[in-house]
């Protein structure tokens, strides 16, 4: 233990802060997947106990954001159970001038997208280090793919000129299983000049599920930076 501050840690923390900071009392609020995610969750629970915000019921995107909702007390609901949802939280891996995301990294982009994509207001949670020119620079992109037809999509991804590969798992043998029980592909894709396009294209193939091409559904980007050694959250 050096007791030295991670900087990704502080800024995850406190741009997760400061979206938990925009959910309203008596609102259903969707709740991302990942480790900037869990903080916005960590924080709604705190807002919660203390009674600064009453009556919200969360829809949880993953497993992950299941477990750590009831971990921090927060009601859950179901979408069958409500006809909207006020704000959606969740982090993303890459997001470019236009705020459109690639999601996918903790192979929840399915249901991410679903909640996040019905969400009156979407709001993304990430460190600077997530910003890029360019959709696919710095991530492969994250293709759910239903087990049997693992093989027929990946060629045709080829044949789009993307460099498909399997998900594997870590501390486990063999691919990473999604909650909904598929496989993941992550594509390279040389340049990707048209994601709106590339994200229908990909969902068309037969066996595909969902993409993690999120285009055009988030509302507002929270950036979590540091300057001259503070955390601070801009707006994009
Ligand atoms: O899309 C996601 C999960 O499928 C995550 O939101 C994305 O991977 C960002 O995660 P993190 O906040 O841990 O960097």
């Amino acid at each position: 233990m050096t007791g030295e501050i991670d900087p990704i840690k502080v800024m995850k923390q406190e741009v997760g802060k400061a979206a938990a900071a925009l959910v309203k009392s008596g609102t259903i609020v969707g709740l991302g997947t990942g480790s900037t995610t869990a903080y916005a969750i960590e924080y709604l629970g705190n807002r919660l106990k203390s009674g600064e915000l009453t009556d919200i019921q969360g829809i949880p995107t993953s497993f992950q954001a299941e477990v750590l909702a009831k971990k921090y007390g927060i009601p859950l609901t179901t979408l069958d159970a409500v006809d909207h949802i006020d704000i959606a939280i969740d982090g993303a891996d890459e997001v470019d001038p236009q705020k459109n995301l690639i999601k996918g990294g903790g192979a929840a982009h399915t249901r991410e997208k679903v909640v996040d994509a019905l969400a009156d207001q979407f709001i993304v949670v990430v460190d600077g280090n997530k910003l890029v020119d360019r959709l696919g620079s710095t991530f492969l992109l994250p293709v759910e793919v239903i087990p049997m037809a693992i093989t027929p999509v990946m060629r045709a991804i080829e044949k789009l000129g993307g460099k498909p590969e399997l998900r594997m798992g870590v501390k486990k043998a063999g691919p990473v299983i999604t909650d909904q029980g598929n496989m993941v592909i992550d594509v390279k894709f040389d340049s990707i000049d048209n994601p709106a396009e590339l994200e229908k294209t990909l969902n068309n193939i037969p066996g595909v599920l969902e993409n993690g091409l999120f285009v055009g559904v988030a509302d507002k980007v929270l950036i979590g930076e540091v300057k001259d050694g503070q955390p601070v959250v801009r707006e994009m």
